[in-house]
């Protein structure tokens, strides 16, 4: 037979076989690939239901058209033959022991009597039908759950909102409108409560991650702290991290820090600082960028990457994350896409992570530095690296949380920083009090140069900027979801097993019952003065930014909080720092963390 078939992948059954086989049965039988139909008579004794593979031929004729047929549409076909006595000499019509008389049509045997765009059509409804059916059962689930219309049958709501920039305020918006607890789809609610949030999190609470977090896988393949959905795995990497992020095991830690507020005041200093004369306006919220990159890499690599000294972004670094980060935190509200992006069997069609503009450059900075560390002659060094190695972290999982450093230790403390210094410089008494708080300091003999840590500490005005600077514009507002396999009851509401809980960091740091009536307004002095027992509650509430007092604390807090220690007192004590435009202060986008940039200020030298 010469037919323009090419080589059909069938399914051959006998006789006895039931006519009325599922395609899903079908499937598990073993195949055989043939050229043709004379190939497929020799390979069964009594053929009775033929199933032919998507790439064959027509096969809804008489058996011969198949030799000039073209390549079928449909998924699978089903032949379905049944064998009435041989009583035809024509070879071409006989299989053995089973004969068709010419004429004999060959259908699906499911609903070949039926055309195509009706199959198709029906396909369709059921489709639907499905689709509506489980959408009515979730919106059925968390109906008594008060949200936005939409947010109780699509996930869209929740979606449109974390691409809009405004996510964080969106959530807070929601809790305002619908109370404590609302619901943004229609497996998801977000809680702005903060004592719950804390039980929520707490260390023996039914709670754990869901699967949002694995969009923070940095490598598609392989999990890190902030990645991993499961609890041994997390407790276990986070008792080998804490001993380098604490600085424990690090000699050089505050060292570190102060070259790069060094390298931040010299910048200004020799780049940007504008006089009578001179005009030149400089982007702050950049540089502060610039700062908390050296740092975070100097700590990770045990070489900052050269950011301030280079003043630019280094390898589009900045530009990358920022356009990925809104994708990849979008991303994580659909499992389905996350699993399919994910999954090995498609890998073939990623692009390698150490060839992505930008993150590569990190990621292979990051081999590079673990490299030295190990094999036969590892290099040992007291630094943050040198206590993950100590620690037990393989040469793999050192690779990833160094990479995991660089991402949630950047911007995270680059918002912070920036934030904080509009505030400050946006509010004249406030300015004033803490500059002058500064000065007094250094007089005193009680700030050297660079103010420590532990000096730091013991400026109360600066503490309580620092503190209201978080609660004002708290840095990380990505979802951070919580879910239970159980079912709950948080601030009054029952949730469902399985439903998942976001927070709005944004709904408690601007609460008027923890923090007064004026909770909208950036005021240091509310730290001031007060019981212990309001400043406990207070400052509790704060370092939730900071997931404190969870099995999910951040790691990098002492680091953060060392910058922030140091950041604003070298830089006040030196400069007087004016916005070029108060009307339009910065641009600022949010999708997990803050993007934001043209916070053009002009530095001047300080006057004393
Ligand atoms: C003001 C600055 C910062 C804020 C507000 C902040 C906030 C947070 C929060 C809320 C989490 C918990 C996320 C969760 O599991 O749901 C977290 C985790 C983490 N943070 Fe930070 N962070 C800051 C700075 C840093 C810095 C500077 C570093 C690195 C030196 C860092 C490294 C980490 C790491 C590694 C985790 C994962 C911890 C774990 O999963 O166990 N963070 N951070």
């Amino acid at each position: 037979m010469n037919g323009t078939c090419p080589r059909l992948p069938v399914w051959l059954d006998t006789c006895e076989s039931p006519a009325s086989q599922s395609h899903a049965q079908n499937a598990n039988k073993p195949t055989r690939t043939i050229d043709n139909w004379s190939q497929a008579v020799q390979h069964t004794s009594a053929v009775a239901v033929v199933h032919i593979h998507p790439s064959c031929c027509k096969a809804n004729k008489h058996p011969q058209a198949l030799d000039h047929s073209t390549p079928q549409k449909q998924a699978v076909v089903i032949v379905e033959m049944k064998c009435p006595p041989c009583d035809t000499t024509e070879p071409s019509l006989c299989f053995p022991n089973c004969c068709f008389p010419h004429g004999t049509e060959m259908r699906d045997s499911a609903m070949s009597w039926l055309p195509s765009s009706t199959v198709a059509l029906i396909g369709t409804a059921l489709l639907l039908c499905f689709v509506i059916a489980t959408r009515v059962q979730s919106f059925v689930r968390t109906r008594h759950i008060p949200g936005p219309f939409w947010a109780g049958w699509t996930d869209l709501w929740m979606i449109r909102a974390q691409l809009s920039g405004r996510f964080c305020f969106l959530l807070q918006d929601a809790n305002k409108r619908y109370g404590p607890i609302a619901k943004i789809a229609p497996n998801w609610v977000v809680c702005g409560d903060a004592e719950e949030l804390r039980r929520i999190w707490g260390v023996r609470s039914a709670w754990k991650r869901p699967f949002w977090y694995r969009a923070f896988r940095f490598d598609p393949y392989k999990d890190n702290a902030f990645s991993t959905t499961d609890d041994q795995v997390h407790e276990k990497l986070r008792a080998k991290l804490m001993p380098g992020y604490g600085g424990k095991d690090v000699d050089n830690l505050h060292e570190l820090i102060d070259r790069q507020v060094a390298g931040l005041v010299s910048l200004l200093e020799n780049k940007y600082l504008s006089s009578k004369t001179e005009f030149k306006p400089v982007d702050l919220a950049r540089k502060v960028q610039y700062f908390t990159l050296d740092v975070i890499s100097a700590l990770a690599f045990g070489k900052e990457l050269g950011y301030l000294a280079a003043d630019q972004d280094l390898f589009s670094y900045i530009q990358t994350t920022e356009s990925t980060l809104p994708i990849m935190l979008t991303i994580g509200f659909m499992p389905w896409l996350l699993k399919l992006i994910q999954s090995p069997r498609l890998k073939f069609l990623m692009p390698d992570i150490d060839r992505v503009v930008g993150i590569g450059t990190v990621v292979k900075t990051a081999q590079q530095a673990v490299a030295e560390r190990y094999g036969d002659k590892p290099l040992i060094k007291r630094d943050m690296l040198g206590s993950f190695v100590a620690n037990g972290l393989t040469r793999e999982e050192a690779e990833g949380e160094t990479v995991v450093q660089i991402i949630a230790g950047s911007d995270t403390s680059a918002t912070a920083i920036r934030s904080t210094l509009l505030f400050i410089i946006t509010n004249p008494l406030v300015y004033r009090r803490l500059q002058a708080e500064i000065d007094t300091g250094i007089r005193e003999g009680r700030i050297s140069s660079p103010i420590t840590d532990a000096e730091a500490r013991n400026l109360p005005y600066l503490q309580a900027v620092i503190r209201e600077g978080l609660r004002m514009w708290p840095p990380a507002t990505a979802a951070l979801p919580k879910v239970s396999d159980s079912d709950q009851v948080v601030c009054g509401v029952h949730i469902p097993a399985g439903t998942i809980i976001a927070w709005a960091p944004f709904s408690f740091l601007r609460s008027k019952k923890i923090f007064g009536e004026d909770a909208d307004v950036f005021r240091p002095e509310r730290w001031l003065d007060i019981e212990p027992e309001k400043y406990r509650t207070m400052d509790q509430t704060v370092m939730m930014e900071f997931a404190s007092g969870s099995r999910w604390e951040c790691l990098g807090k002492t680091v953060a909080q060392i910058e922030l220690n140091k950041a604003y007192v070298e830089l006040l004590r030196r400069f007087d720092v004016t916005l070029v435009d108060p009307t339009n202060p910065w641009t600022s986008f949010n999708a997990a963390v803050f993007i934001q940039s043209d916070m053009n200020v002009v530095v001047t030298r300080r006057e004393l």
